[in-house]
């Protein structure tokens, strides 16, 4: 049997679009293939130990570099988070056009994503309900990698404080794509619960059921969790040059 080196993407990502949702947010279900998931995951495994930040209940990695007050220092992602993701993330085409300028970063000030947080959830444990702030240009694209997880997305309630109770729920199959952006990114909180397992999975409770993989079986509306890995990726607005730090230094020495 010949095994597909590219999995079939949507000609354009209104195919793709998440409608039930407030615009703009997508989900393509095989985004990757498993050979390409299962390099990743050993590239993610074999990175030097500093690369992992442990936190209380998670834990992740960074790349190119952390944030330093909002912005990054210059650098390249490495080469297996660039290939195939970005390529393949730059080549969806906004609608059904063949305009060079109707890509999903098109707008974003570097035209492509300069940064990559990798998070890894064992069952049971989630991430509490945030938004992703304003270091980045509001657009987030998640690869996730091992198992299926539900995203939560919460609202504000009027008096300014949290509605723990999710208004939408968006399931995200591994080797999946999902694309938040707009007000998705900057008036909404996401979360991702504390279980072992999600469950009352239907039609009516997951905004991008009907875009799931056709062979995917949640058994009696239930995903008992697994290790999860996620990959956002993003583009930080504001990017320092380290060459033109240390030129100025130097300058300043003289
Ligand atoms: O793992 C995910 O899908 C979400 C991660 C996230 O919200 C973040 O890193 O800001
Ligand atoms: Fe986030």
């Amino acid at each position: 049997m010949n095994i597909p080196s590219e999995p079939p993407l949507p000609r354009s990502l209104d195919d793709a679009r998440i409608l039930q949702l407030p615009s703009a947010a997508f989900y393509i279900s095989e985004f990757i293939t498993e050979d390409e998931e299962k390099l990743i995951l050993n590239k993610i495994a074999s990175a030097p130990k500093p690369r992992w930040k442990q936190l209380t209940r998670r834990r992740l990695q960074t790349w190119p570099s952390d944030l330093i007050n909002n912005k990054l220092v210059d650098a390249p992602l490495p080469g297996w988070l660039e290939e195939p993701i970005v390529t393949r993330l730059r080549s969806l085409r906004l609608q059904d056009v063949d305009s060079q300028h109707s890509h999903i970063f098109s707008d974003s000030p570097h035209k492509r994503p300069n940064h990559v947080l990798i998070n890894e959830y064992p069952p049971g444990i989630g991430i509490m309900p945030h938004k992703d702030g304003a270091a980045y240009h509001p657009i987030v694209c998640t690869v996730s990698l091992g198992s299926s997880i539900c995203l939560n997305i919460h609202e504000m309630k009027d008096d300014g404080t949290l509605n723990n109770n999710p208004i939408w729920r968006i399931l995200q199959e591994p080797r999946s794509l999902l694309i938040t952006t707009a007000d998705l990114y900057t008036d909404y909180l996401h979360g991702i619960d504390d279980i072992i397992e999600d469950t009352e999975l239907s039609e009516q409770t997951i905004v991008n059921w009907s875009l799931l993989r056709p062979s995917s079986t949640f058994c009696d509306g239930r995903n008992p969790r697994q290790m999860r890995t996620s990959l956002t990726y993003r583009d930080v607005l504001s990017v320092s040059k380290l060459g033109s730090k240390l030129g100025l230094l130097f300058s300043q020495k003289k």
